[in-house]
Parts: structure tokens; C-alpha cells; sequence
């Protein structure tokens, strides 16, 4: 059973310092996916303080594209040093962990399609490894290079390992409405894209609305959640929103 699951950029970086690892947050997340021993398990981390604010510096998004080379280099090398981090974490405490970086892997078509092939994830996968993906800068027909969420990547996943269960953990505890409760379902976009903003800090992927907005398009029902629940959802558990 293939589950698929994002560490949020917000959780596994300090996102309001350029390049700073949250040390702490990052340990217990590792701790939390050594102890559930998950099989099939695909992992997939945000850009936090390293992706987005050197995407920033550049005016790159989803959509708005760069041919300077340099600027692919920057925002995709400070990708893989937080990649190596993440892979390292989970390493030290026996879990398989190995990269598998997007800008390699996948471009995006002309109509910002994604193409992102999976059978290398999925043989990774079945030889017992734990690929670990990112959010990334990738090439972009007739727009040079663009970013890739974290959010669009797990949707690429979900649908190409046929994933039984997906897991994105935020620093929050679920979708909030205006009063600050976590929603327990969303089943239509229209229904809560009120309460659905972008982020706090830098981050040129669109926070939460995008995240929703990614996630109902799953045949896998989709569960967001934060640090503190992400044993039970290993577990089994769908702590947080059920988004499907
Ligand atoms: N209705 C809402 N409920 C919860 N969070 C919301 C809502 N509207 C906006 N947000 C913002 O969305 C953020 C989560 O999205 P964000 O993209 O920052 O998280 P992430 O995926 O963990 O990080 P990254 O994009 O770096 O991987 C929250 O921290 C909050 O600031
Ligand atoms: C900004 C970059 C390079 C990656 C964005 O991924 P996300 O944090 O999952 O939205």
C-alpha cells in the first residue's frame, strides 16, 4: 500500500530565515517516520526557507519563468543541500531514505502540464528504498524554467503510484476556517475557498488555497495535518482535514 507524503517546507525549515534547517522539527519528523516503520512509503519535502526566497530573489513561480542558468542552478542547488539534510536525517535512523530530484526527472509542457514519469520512483520503491522528492525548478516549454510545488508533486505521485493514502504535513493543524477550527472534510473548493489564504511568510507556490485546491483533484483521499499528528497519521489515523 503506497502512501505518499509531504513534509511541509514550514515544518522541516525555520521559513523566515533564508537557508536555515529547523533542526528540532526536522529530527522529530524522522523520529516520527523510523518509529511508524512504513512500507511503500514515497516522501516528498517543501522548499521552506531554501526553495522559495532564492525563487523569490529570481521572480520565478509556477508560472513566471527564468533562462538564466544561474538562477536555476541557485534555486535548485539550495533544493538538493536541503535534500541531503532530509535524506541524512531520516538515514541516521534507519530508514532508507535516497533523492530522487524533479529538475532531473520531469518538465513541464507548454500549458504548464506536468510530466513527471514515476516508473523510477516505483522501482526505487520496490527495491526497498524510500525515494525522497522535492519541490523543485524545472524546465518549462517556451518559458525557460518554473517551479514545481512540493503539493503538485505529491497529485504527480498519488496518481502514478495508484497511492492508497496521502498525508501533507504543515505547521498547521488542518485547514482552518475564520474561526480558527480545523475543518474535518472538504469535498468542494468552493465550499471553504473563503477561509483559504496563501502563506506568512515568503513562498511563491500559494500557501494553502493552492495545496486544497491541488489535493481534490486525488482518486486517493488526501489528509492535512501538522507536526504533532504525523504518527497517527502513519499509523493509520487521518488526523486533521480529510480533503477528497
Ligand atoms: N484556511 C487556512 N488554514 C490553514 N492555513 C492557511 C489557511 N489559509 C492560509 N494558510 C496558510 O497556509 C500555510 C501552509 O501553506 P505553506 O505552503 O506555507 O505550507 P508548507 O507546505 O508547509 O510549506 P512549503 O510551501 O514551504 O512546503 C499556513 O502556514 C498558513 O499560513
Ligand atoms: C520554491 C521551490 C523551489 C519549491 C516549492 O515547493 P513547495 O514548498 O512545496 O511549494
Amino acid at each position: 500500500m503506497t502512501v505518499v507524503l509531504k513534509l511541509g517546507g514550514s515544518v522541516v525549515t525555520e521559513k523566515d530565515a533564508t537557508d536555515t534547517v529547523d533542526g528540532p522539527a526536522l529530527a522529530d519528523a524522522a523520529d516520527a517516520i523510523a518509529a511508524s516503520g512504513a512500507d511503500d512509503l514515497v516522501l516528498v519535502h517543501g522548499g521552506g526557507s531554501f526553495g522559495h526566497p532564492h525563487a523569490a530573489a529570481h521572480d520565478v513561480s509556477r508560472t513566471d519563468g527564468t533562462r538564466e542558468a544561474t538562477a536555476v542552478r541557485e534555486i535548485h542547488g539550495a533544493m538538493r543541500e536541503l535534500n541531503d539534510v532530509v535524506c541524512d536525517a531520516l538515514c541516521e535512523r534507519g530508514v532508507p531514505a535516497v533523492p530522487h530530484h524533479p529538475h532531473s526527472a520531469g518538465h513541464r509542457n507548454a500549458d504548464g502540464t506536468l510530466s513527471l514519469p514515476t516508473d523510477t520512483v516505483a522501482t526505487k520503491r520496490d527495491e526497498g528504498f524510500v525515494p525522497v522528492l522535492h519541490g523543485d525548478v524545472v524546465t518549462h516549454a517556451d518559458a525557460g524554467a518554473t517551479i514545481l510545488s512540493g503539493d503538485e508533486l505529491v497529485v504527480a505521485l498519488a496518481a502514478g503510484l495508484d497511492a492508497e493514502r496521502v498525508g501533507v504535513c504543515s505547521t498547521v493543524d488542518g485547514v482552518l476556517d475564520d474561526a480558527g477550527t480545523v475543518i474535518p472534510d472538504i469535498e468542494n473548493y468552493a465550499d471553504v475557498e473563503r477561509y483559504l489564504g496563501g502563506s506568512d511568510d515568503t513562498d511563491v507556490t500559494g500557501g494553502m488555497a493552492a495545496k486544497v485546491r491541488a489535493l481534490l483533484g486525488l482518486r486517493a483521499p488526501a489528509s492535512v495535518f501538522g507536526p504533532d499528528a504525523l504518527g497517527d497519521f502513519l499509523d493509520g489515523g487521518t488526523p486533521g482535514t480529510l480533503v477528497r
